[in-house]
């Protein structure tokens, strides 16, 4: 996953984070690293919430089966809960995500990262010292989650995935060629860590719509006459916000409501 150096990615990374951590996937095949091109702690304090609010999230999706998995996006498809208890679940879980949502905006907005939290993590001090620019400063790698640890569970008792916060080093005198310099790094960071055979490159600036992504994409990776012809499989992308008119042809209709509805029917 990239955030790139931009602040949004700051602030609304978290439904990115959020929605491949929820891949219904077994957790303890799956790790999730976040490369942070901006070096920023409020980034890193988002990754920080948004491990925490997951222990609750991956349970509810589990549990009630939601589409999509980032829970800005599901909140605002105004779901319709299955029964009283669904309700009540939901009502408590939307709340603990507007807290979150609040906690890092007013964060970012104030430019400081609460005293009590910053205990918590000790993460939070390489910010203080050694930290010059998101120009200038040694490789910072937290791993949040470690997916090994038979104690990283969520409130049901359910293991985690690997969660991973990665600021490639960066030297002012160098060219660090933007995605590409990033992806060269989560490869070598990775192979460390977890080492997977398959890997899934997001964007920060969306998430993923469909809980069985990871599955559909193995299926050609591990299909018996075409898999020794495939690289790698491109999902298609939905956008959100477009135009009327839709002048670039952003929404792909002829390909998401004609060529894959046949397909899916
Ligand atoms: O120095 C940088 C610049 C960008 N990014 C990340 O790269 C991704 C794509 O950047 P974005 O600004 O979103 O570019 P777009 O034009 O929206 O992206 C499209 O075009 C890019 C290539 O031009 C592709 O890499 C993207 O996957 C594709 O969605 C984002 O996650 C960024 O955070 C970095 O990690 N470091
Ligand atoms: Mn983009």
């Amino acid at each position: 996953m990239h955030s790139g150096p931009i602040n949004r990615a700051t602030t609304n990374g978290d439904h990115t984070v959020l929605s491949v951590l929820a891949y219904d996937y077994p957790p303890e095949k799956l790790s999730i690293y976040l490369s942070d091109d901006g070096g920023s702690v409020f980034t890193f304090y988002a990754l920080f919430e948004a491990s925490h609010f997951s222990k609750n999230w991956l349970p509810y999706c589990k549990k009630y089966k939601v589409e999509p998995r980032s829970p800005a996006a599901y909140f605002r498809s105004m779901p319709k809960p299955f029964d009283a208890t669904h309700s009540s679940h939901l009502a408590s879980i939307k709340k603990l995500y507007e807290e979150m949502r609040n906690r890092v905006e007013t964060a970012t907005n104030l430019c400081q990262i609460p005293e009590e939290v910053r205990d918590q993590h000790k993460g939070f001090s390489i910010w203080d010292d050694g930290y010059t620019s998101k120009h200038d400063h040694d490789t910072i790698l937290k791993i949040l989650v470690d997916g090994r640890n038979k104690e990283a569970v969520d409130v049901e008792g359910y293991r985690l995935p690997t969660l991973v916060y990665l600021a490639r080093e960066k030297r002012p005198q160098y060219l660090h060629n933007f995605k590409a310099g990033a992806m060269n790094s989560l490869l070598r960071v990775s192979s460390e860590i977890s080492n997977g055979a398959v890997i899934l490159n997001v964007d920060c600036d969306m998430y993923s719509n469909n809980s069985q992504s990871i599955r559909d994409a193995l299926c050609f990776f591990m299909d018996e006459k075409k898999s020794q012809d495939i690289g790698f499989v491109q999902f298609p992308q939905n956008f959100e916000n477009t135009t009327k008119n839709d002048i670039y042809g952003s929404t792909l209709q002829v390909i998401s409501q004609v060529e894959f509805h046949v397909w899916m029917a």
